[in-house]
């Protein structure tokens, strides 16, 4: 801590010591704290009101209180909430790190049980809310916070519903984007706990890759990676996705096997993967279903939480994050005409990808060896792979004109520019 005096002073609402700044969120300022009446370690969420000047609403008020009485392992407690200064400030209790930080920090090595573990304690954090009709909405690693026994507690539960859906435009935004369902990405306004379902799918994609999955840079993009890991959806397999508001079509691809996508996976986490993946949330296992598959049953049984890898010291500025990840390339969006726009996943790369992944452990090796990924890891590290090493060369940019790209990115990113509705 650099700046002792000027924070260590600081007491808010009588009794709270504000230490350091912890990091920026979406929604403000997250500082470390000690709260004087108990003694423990808290963090302070102060929340920018931003639109919600003339101060939080009633209806925000009750769901905060909802919050309040959401207790559960899995679960980030939410000790207090308080007015100051004109914003509110929600008081947590501390964490030592996050799912992030340990799926990014390659001294640790994450066995199979491992994954198990952190998959099963975010699928208890879900369905315990979900129970209690209370969506996440903004799941991602960093969202899940590690305590100092190893247990994972679900954090921002609810804030999307009460402040809005996260402004896209702060930078570290971006991030939220691979984890969202298809549905929310073709605007969605009745969605369901499915969304979680996605995410969470997609975090644990991340933790056997040990990298972000479908890395989208646009929501278009983001549709495209989806079509091209699973194959575009057909209407059949998905009824109501051609009503959806913003549903363009897209040029269909064919499914590579799952299984080339994750060749350590066990079968049975390929089946759970495969069922949390399913495009139509109508038939989307639930998180309860999920956490009675049997992959959580089968061997390896989930490790212990305390015996999971932990980073050493953790906390890294966000601003490192967008360059630390590998950006995958973006799909090919086709010309007009306007009601038929297509946007294709890089067709070549991917025949040559489904081609190519009739593999080998030997095959593993020198993908492993074309990304650049580390080879030190042991039988039961995860490991990664690029999307972009199938494909010999970059994809064409895009082509879609100007004038139809901002229109087309006005319809999909709408819903981050209002607060949400419901
Ligand atoms: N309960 C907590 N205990 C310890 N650190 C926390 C806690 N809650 C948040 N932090 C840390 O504070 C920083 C900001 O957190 P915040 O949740 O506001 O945003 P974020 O998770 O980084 O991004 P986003 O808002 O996009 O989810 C992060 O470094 C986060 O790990």
């Amino acid at each position: 801590m650099s700046e002792v005096p000027n924070v260590f002073s600081k007491k808010v609402a009588d009794r709270y010591l504000k230490r350091e700044v912890l990091g920026e969120g979406t929604y403000g300022v997250v500082s470390k704290a000690i709260d004087t009446k108990t003694g423990q370690i808290v963090a302070i969420k102060k929340i920018r009101l931003g639109k919600h000047k003339e101060g939080v609403n009633f209806t925000a008020l009750r769901e905060i209180k909802l919050l309040k009485e959401l207790k559960d392992p899995h679960i980030i407690e939410l000790i207090d909430a308080f007015p100051h200064k004109g914003n509110l400030h929600l008081v947590f209790e501390f964490m030592e790190t996050d799912l992030e930080a340990v799926i990014r920090d390659r001294n640790i090595v994450l066995s199979l049980a491992d994954i198990k573990s952190f998959l099963q304690m975010t699928l208890k954090g879900l369905a315990f809310c979900h129970k209690k009709w209370v969506l996440h909405r903004d799941m991602k690693p960093n969202n899940l916070l590690i305590g100092d026994k190893g247990q994972l507690k679900l954090a921002d539960f609810g804030l999307a519903r009460i402040f809005g859906s996260p402004d896209r435009k702060f930078t570290h935004q971006v991030f939220a984007r691979w984890y969202r369902a298809p549905e929310l990405l073709f605007g969605s306004k009745q969605y369901g706990p499915g969304v979680d379902v996605w995410a969470a799918a997609c975090i644990f994609a991340e933790l056997l890759l040990r990298r972000p999955f479908l890395q989208g840079s646009s929501d278009i993009d983001q549709l495209g990676k989806i079509f091209a890991a699973f194959g575009t959806p057909k209407p059949a397999q998905w009824p109501d996705m051609v009503y959806l508001p913003d549903y363009v079509e897209y040029q269909f691809v064919p499914a590579p096997p799952l299984r080339s996508l994750f060749p350590m996976a066990s079968d049975d986490a390929l089946d759970l993967l495969s069922k949390m993946f399913t495009y139509d949330p109508k038939t989307r296992i639930s998180v309860q279903q999920a956490l009675e598959h049997r992959y959580f049953t089968s061997g390896p049984l989930p490790t212990e939480p305390a015996k999971l890898p932990r980073p050493h010291p953790k906390r890294e500025s966000l601003n490192t994050r967008v360059s630390d990840f590998n950006q995958q390339e973006g799909p090919t969006v086709l010309s007009p005409p306007r009601k038929s726009r297509r946007v294709m996943p890089q067709r070549d790369g991917f025949e040559e990808n489904a081609h190519q992944v009739e593999k080998s452990d030997e095959h593993v090796n020198d993908i492993r060896q074309a990304t650049g990924e580390r080879m030190s890891w042991n039988e039961h590290a995860p490991m990664s792979i690029d999307f972009s090493v199938f494909g010999s060369r970059p994809p064409p940019r895009p082509t879609i004109n100007s004038a139809d790209k901002s229109r087309l990115k006005r319809k999909l990113d709408l819903e981050f520019q209002q607060p949400d509705q419901d």
